[in-house]
């Protein structure tokens, strides 16, 4: 029996009026796998991002998630059939504590019942939130605003938040973006301990992110796959050293 990837890409390209930024990409992900797509600045790996998402559906091509094609969906109803997500800009409530972000993210995802009710105890939507801040590591600030997280924390929380929809596939986008070097180890920790059912996609520029994190590595240049292979052996591929010392990054 042949499984069903959690994501197939097929031939996928996606223009910007003349600029072609993707370009006849294929790849299909594994259910529980952790893929990192890496390359340099403008090879088109947000753009791909962006395709499978729904932000900026492929003008050519096809994507699949666990079998049912998804290229003409709305980024709204590709969430809905479990595509979670992080954006490279926080999108957080700073007025809020995490605790109210993480039990808006819950309950936000149940049709019907978004609402700005107060997270009372034993409600369950609550003990919810209070699970993944626990499990993001931030369980002794959660009364705590978002405007006084530190960068770091603001990360876990955005990981957090893309958790509570309950995704089949979680895709980051640069996880590491910003993030001090105190702060890396910490995220390294929190993205390995994810459950190992979830598929995972991330845009990382980090290689000691990305590589520790991945069961296999997409390199992407100018919109097309240039290498798919394991981090350790993406670590010494002469390409992916040619591309990364090359200048292009
Ligand atoms: N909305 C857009 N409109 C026009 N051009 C775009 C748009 N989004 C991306 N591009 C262009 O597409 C190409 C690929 O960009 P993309 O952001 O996908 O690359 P990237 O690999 O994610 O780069 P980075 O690491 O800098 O985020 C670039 O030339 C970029 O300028």
């Amino acid at each position: 029996m042949t499984l069903t990837p959690a994501i197939r890409i097929e031939n996928v390209s996606r223009r910007f009026g003349a600029l072609q930024a993707v370009q006849g990409v294929s790849l299909d992900v594994m259910p529980g796998e952790r893929r990192a797509i890496l390359g340099p600045n403008g090879a088109g790996k947000t753009t791909l991002f962006n395709t499978i998402c729904g932000d900026f559906p492929p003008t050519e091509g096809r994507i699949a998630l666990f079998g049912q094609d998804i290229t003409r969906l709305t980024p709204h109803r590709r969430a809905r059939l479990g595509i979670g997500r992080t954006y490279q800009t926080s999108l957080l409530f700073d007025g809020l504590t995490v605790l109210d972000n993480l039990f808006l993210a819950v309950r936000g995802v149940k049709a019907g019942r978004f609402s700005m009710l107060v997270p009372r105890r034993g409600d369950p939507d609550r003990a919810e939130a209070e699970a993944i801040a626990q499990r993001m590591r931030l369980g002794d600030c959660i009364h705590r605003g978002v405007r006084e997280l530190s960068h770091g924390q603001r990360r876990q929380l955005e990981v957090g938040m893309a958790l509570a929809g309950k995704p089949r596939v979680l895709m980051l986008d640069e996880p590491a973006a910003g993030l001090s070097p105190g702060d890396r180890p910490k995220l390294l920790e929190l993205l390995r301990e994810l459950p190992r059912d979830l598929t995972l996609i991330l845009i990382e520029h980090d290689m000691d992110i990305a590589l520790p994190t991945a069961d296999i590595v997409t390199v992407m240049k100018d919109g097309q796959v240039v290498v798919e292979a394991t981090p350790d052996r993406i670590a010494t591929d002469p390409v992916v050293q040619a591309i990364y010392l090359g200048g292009g990054h």
